[in-house]
């Protein structure tokens, strides 16, 4: 057992984990995952945690780690399976005793990443699919470009990460509505009706 798995009495820190409610977040590129997740995390308490936004705080930090995992992104690739994973075990853990559960936005991306979760972590309650057409999600992502800094929300870049999503994401959706554990939200519709969508979603958990 690790430092950060360590006992709270008899209870590991893995099993209160196991014991929070776990929403997996899944959409394609600029649907609008973060944007609802946030809207969670202030009605909810909830944790928000972005597989993205995990990687790109390694990349911020300059490590060679950090280095590797940009030019990956920069091409719109998905990074190892066991980088991400352990970034999301550890925040995880960091936030176990105060959460009063955790969206994991941005993550299954596939569905062995789905599998390795479960094995490595615990189950999801809830997979909250949030949908919207490609043409909405490449308009959505060339505007936030113009501010956002992201070094992959450029056309060519928006392309792969559209047509990667297609092939390796949505078979997840189809692994996890087999559970009956899928609930689509409709991201074409303004931010605050969308909401209402993924909190009657989160009320009947
Ligand atoms: N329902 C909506 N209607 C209009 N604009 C929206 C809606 N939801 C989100 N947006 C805007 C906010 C952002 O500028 C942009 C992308 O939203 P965002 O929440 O960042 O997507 P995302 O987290 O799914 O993208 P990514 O996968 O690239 O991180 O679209
Ligand atoms: N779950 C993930 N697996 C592999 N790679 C990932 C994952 N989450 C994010 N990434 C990489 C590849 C993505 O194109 C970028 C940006 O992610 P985003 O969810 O759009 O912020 O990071
Ligand atoms: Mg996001």
């Amino acid at each position: 057992m690790s430092r950060k798995e360590e006992t709270l009495g008899n209870v590991t820190i893995l099993d209160k984990i196991k014991d929070a409610k776990i929403i997996f977040v899944v959409g394609g590129p600029g649907s609008g995952k973060g944007t609802q997740c946030e809207k969670v995390v202030a009605k909810y308490g909830y944790t928000h945690l972005s597989s993205g936004d995990l990687l790109r705080a390694e990349v911020g930090s300059g490590s060679e780690r950090g280095k590797q995992l940009q030019a990956i992104m920069q091409k719109g690739e998905l990074v190892p399976l066991d980088t991400v994973l352990d970034m999301i075990k550890d925040a995880m853990i960091a936030k176990a005793d105060v959460s009063k559960g955790f969206l994991i936005d941005g993550y299954p991306r596939e569905v062995k990443q789905g599998e390795e979760f479960e094995k490595k972590i615990g189950k999801p309650c809830l997979l909250l699919y949030v949908d919207a057409r490609g043409e909405t999600m490449v308009k959505r992502l060339m505007k936030r470009g113009e501010t956002s800094g992201r070094a992959d929300d450029n056309e060519e870049t928006i392309k792969k990460r559209l047509d990667l999503y297609y092939k390796a994401t949505e078979p997840v959706i189809a692994f996890y509505e087999g559970r009956g554990i899928v609930r689509k939200v409709d991201s074409e519709l303004p931010v605050d009706e969308v909401f209402g969508q993924v909190s009657k979603a989160i009320d009947a958990l």
